[in-house]
């Protein structure tokens, strides 16, 4: 499967803890972050993270294009709620490209951790299926 891990800043140690909570299952995967959620994840873990550009600086669009490619399996965005973004469009674009191509999205840690327990199950070989 691949993985985009992606946090907004106050949200970012929350987005840490749960790779290193997840490692163990998180390791077996592809992953890729936008850039600063990427380097703070490969500094706490052992993780390997593609990693494109810092979200305000176009990284948000590059990983939707990746769901436009199809080369995406699962998002989980840690957004903040509470923050004004200014790139507020680019996160929306993204989410919208996650309903277009139907991936699954966690917008927050209590999604993101069910989403990730259920693909340690397998309930995500569906995807695998839809490619061939
Ligand atoms: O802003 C982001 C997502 O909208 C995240 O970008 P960074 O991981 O580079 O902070």
């Amino acid at each position: 499967m691949k993985i985009a891990l992606i946090a907004h800043d106050e949200l970012k140690d929350t987005m840490v803890n749960f790779c290193i909570a997840y490692e163990g299952i998180l390791k077996e995967h592809v992953l890729f972050s936008t850039g600063t959620t990427g380097k703070r994840i490969e500094a706490a873990t052992e993780l390997k993270i593609d990693k494109v550009k810092s979200g305000p600086l176009g990284g948000d669009q590059q990983i939707g294009a990746l769901i436009a490619q199809d080369e995406l399996d699962l998002v989980i965005f840690l957004r903040d709620p509470l923050t004004s973004q200014p790139h507020e469009p680019d996160i929306q674009a993204l989410i919208r490209l996650c309903d277009v191509y139907k991936i699954p999205v966690a917008t927050n840690i209590a999604t993101g951790e069910l989403l990730v327990k259920a693909m340690e199950r397998g309930e995500f070989s569906w995807r695998l299926y839809k490619k061939s």
